[in-house]
């Protein structure tokens, strides 16, 4: 079993319980979480991620245990390798497209690319079609460019998984449909499994993906 998933947690506010109950086990290297807004699939990425801890419950990827509470398990996001692509990409603005590809290659927080780390960099951002911009910061790039940095930057990492939370939403529709092929693309040839947040049927189509909806039931939120 690839995925094998279970997660529990309840988050109480002033007047208000959010229960999450959600087990999932499959083979699946694709999955598309869908599910009304504030379902709480975006809590499935954070937990898989390791960025909230689950009450109760374990989560194995490919055979790895990440977290399970029995055992007092709880790898750190670092450990995980888990590539979590936000939904705003979080681009660091004062690098260049260069040092942000190659950020998570360098040890310490100031460590300096070594030589062949920025020739890494640069392998990665010609693979996006990057490579004439190497030098340029982020806010000169246009939202495609900026996404497929934010790609190349997760993908360098070549982690266990790749999580993407809502990754297309903000892009035209010309646009979106070229970053869906180039997201299918991207997962074939480096053979890194999926699991995406959408709203849009058209995202699981592109991409092949597995459905995986969740829902309220008894004012839980469960997997239907
Ligand atoms: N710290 C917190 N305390 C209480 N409730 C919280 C907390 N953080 C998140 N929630 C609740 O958890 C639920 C799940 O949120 P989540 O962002 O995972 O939903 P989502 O399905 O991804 O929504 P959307 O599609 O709108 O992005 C929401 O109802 C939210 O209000």
């Amino acid at each position: 079993m690839w995925c094998d998933l279970d997660v529990r947690k309840t988050l109480k506010t002033a007047g208000r319980v959010f229960e999450f109950d959600v087990q999932l086990q499959t083979d699946a290297k694709r999955l598309v979480l869908m599910g009304p807004s504030g379902i709480g699939k975006t809590m499935v990425l954070q937990a898989i991620a390791g960025l909230i801890r689950p009450d109760a419950g374990h989560i194995r990827l490919g055979g790895e245990l990440l977290f399970d509470s029995k055992a007092r398990l709880n790898l750190t996001p670092q450990k995980r390798r888990v590539g979590y692509l936000f939904q705003n990409y979080a681009l660091l603005p004062h690098l260049t497209a260069l040092s942000n590809v190659g950020f998570g290659l360098r040890r310490g927080v100031w460590g300096f690319l070594s030589r062949a780390q920025k020739q890494e960099a640069m392998q990665w951002l010609e693979r996006f079609q990057l490579g004439h911009l190497a030098a340029q910061y982020p806010h000169t790039l246009s939202g495609g460019q900026q996404q497929r940095l934010a790609l190349a930057r997760v993908a360098i990492l070549q982690p266990r998984v790749l999580l993407l939370d809502e990754p297309f939403s903000a892009l035209d529709p010309t646009l979106r449909q070229s970053m869906r092929e180039e997201v299918a693309q991207m997962v074939d040839s480096l053979g890194i499994p999926l699991i995406m947040v959408s709203h849009d049927d058209e995202d699981r189509i592109a991409l092949n993906a597995e459905v995986v909806r969740l829902g309220q039931v008894d004012g839980r939120t469960v997997r239907l």
